[in-house]
């Protein structure tokens, strides 16, 4: 087993959540001590401004020395830590395009921290013709695995629902030998989840979210709006499909004539219309939808799901995940995966046509080598 810290700034641009974990690559043998650095709202603002920029653009180096900075910062206090796993900050995502795009470089972290760093999970994948996204994936499978062994849950397939900027879903099947196995995940991303309803908070309240949900519950939603957005043709798009933060930026622009609690009460409607819309492309209705990530902690959202969904919803904590740390372990987990040389994402999770052992390994002294496997 190797003691990893996965690292983590995800599409809200609120900071970097970093978890120790102790795996193999496979099993989970159990999780460690974690920490949250919120971006001052200096450097929000500067990430904000570098959304869909590409490595080229001039202002990207600047961004980069931000993200390795601050994660720096927040690895220092992690010493005991063998292996970080450094997923970056996505600043732009088109796999058909070109390409994508996780600002900050593992050798510089690497150099910073003294600890060897896997890092660029995405780029490969996206080489051989997958998506990209989502990751995370594999490793809910390894959480409903170390659930059952626990007692936690029941043999059967279940999701994991994420709630971060973009929101998405992991059907697996805890009972199958390993997530690369046929029959063991099927995963994709459901739509925009807290995103936008920040974007609406920062412009219209000068808030950064809607705090427990507690506009959006004083709203009602505007059906029009939420049956418009439900026509976009990624919903009638087959998974595996993955999302850039802001392709549904046109959902924003949708409210803009609602008051402030209509509006947030549509995009809250329209989230959960979303994960509704997802369910149809599991391959077996999933006994529980386990919701991960900040959404979670928003009761507007929760409610709405609850209503939306036939089978019950509840926070991934319920099983005794700790569902604000999860990406972040995901990320300490596939980097053991990769300095293993196992596969991090496949064809039901990325639409990759065979699996796929992405990412690259830093070592403090500056060699850029791959231990293991391909
Ligand atoms: N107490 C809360 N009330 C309401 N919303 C919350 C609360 N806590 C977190 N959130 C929402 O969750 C978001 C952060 O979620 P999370 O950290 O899972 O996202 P992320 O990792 O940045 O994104 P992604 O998973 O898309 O990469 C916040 O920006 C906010 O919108
Ligand atoms: C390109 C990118 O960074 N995508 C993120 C984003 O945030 C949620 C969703 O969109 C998911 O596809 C992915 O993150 C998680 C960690 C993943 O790869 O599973």
């Amino acid at each position: 087993m190797i003691r990893a810290l996965g690292m983590m700034s995800g599409t809200s641009l609120d900071g970097v959540d970093a978890a120790l974990i102790e795996t193999d690559g496979i099993r989970i043998g159990g999780f460690g001590a974690s920490a949250f650095r919120a971006f001052s709202d200096n450097e929000s603002a500067v990430l904000h401004g570098g959304l869909g920029l590409w490595p080229d653009a001039p202002a990207v180096p600047d961004l980069a020395r931000l993200v390795e900075a601050a994660h720096a910062d927040l690895a220092a206090g992690f010493l005991n830590a063998q292996l970080i796993g450094f997923h970056g900050q996505t600043l732009a995502h088109d796999p058909r395009g070109r390409g994508t795009h996780q600002a900050g470089d593992g050798a510089a972290l690497a150099r910073a921290t003294g600890r060897p760093v896997v890092w660029d999970f995405r780029s490969e994948d996206v080489r051989q013709g997958g998506e990209g996204a989502p990751l995370v994936p594999f490793f809910h499978w390894a959480c409903a695995e170390w659930a059952m062994g626990q007692g936690r849950l029941a043999p059967a397939p279940v999701a994991f629902l994420n709630l971060g900027g973009v929101g998405n879903i992991s059907w697996v099947d805890p009972t199958a030998p390993a997530p690369e196995a046929p029959g063991a995940c099927l995963a994709f991303d459901t739509g925009p989840a807290n995103a936008p309803l920040n974007d609406l908070m920062r412009r219209r309240r000068r808030q950064a979210r809607d705090e427990g949900g507690a506009l959006a519950a004083q709203g009602t939603p505007d059906a029009a709006i939420v049956a418009a957005f439900l026509q976009d043709p990624w919903f009638a798009r087959p998974a595996p499909k993955s999302l850039d933060r802001d392709h549904f930026a046109g959902l924003l622009q949708a409210v803009a004539q609602l008051e402030d609690a209509g509006a947030a009460a549509t995009l809250v409607a329209a989230l959960a219309a979303s994960v509704a819309a997802a369910l149809d492309w599991l391959p077996s209705p999933p006994g529980q939808v386990l919701v991960c990530g900040g959404g979670r902690h928003n009761g507007a959202i929760m409610a709405a799901l609850a209503r939306a969904l036939p089978m019950p919803v509840a926070p991934v904590d319920s099983i005794g995940l700790d569902g604000d740390m999860l990406e972040a372990q995901a990320f300490g987990w596939l980097a053991v995966r990769v300095l293993r040389g196992l596969p991090i994402s496949g064809p039901m999770t990325t639409g990759v046509p065979e699996p796929v052992c992405g990412g690259r390994i830093s070592h403090p002294r500056g060699s850029l080598t791959k231990l293991f496997g391909t």
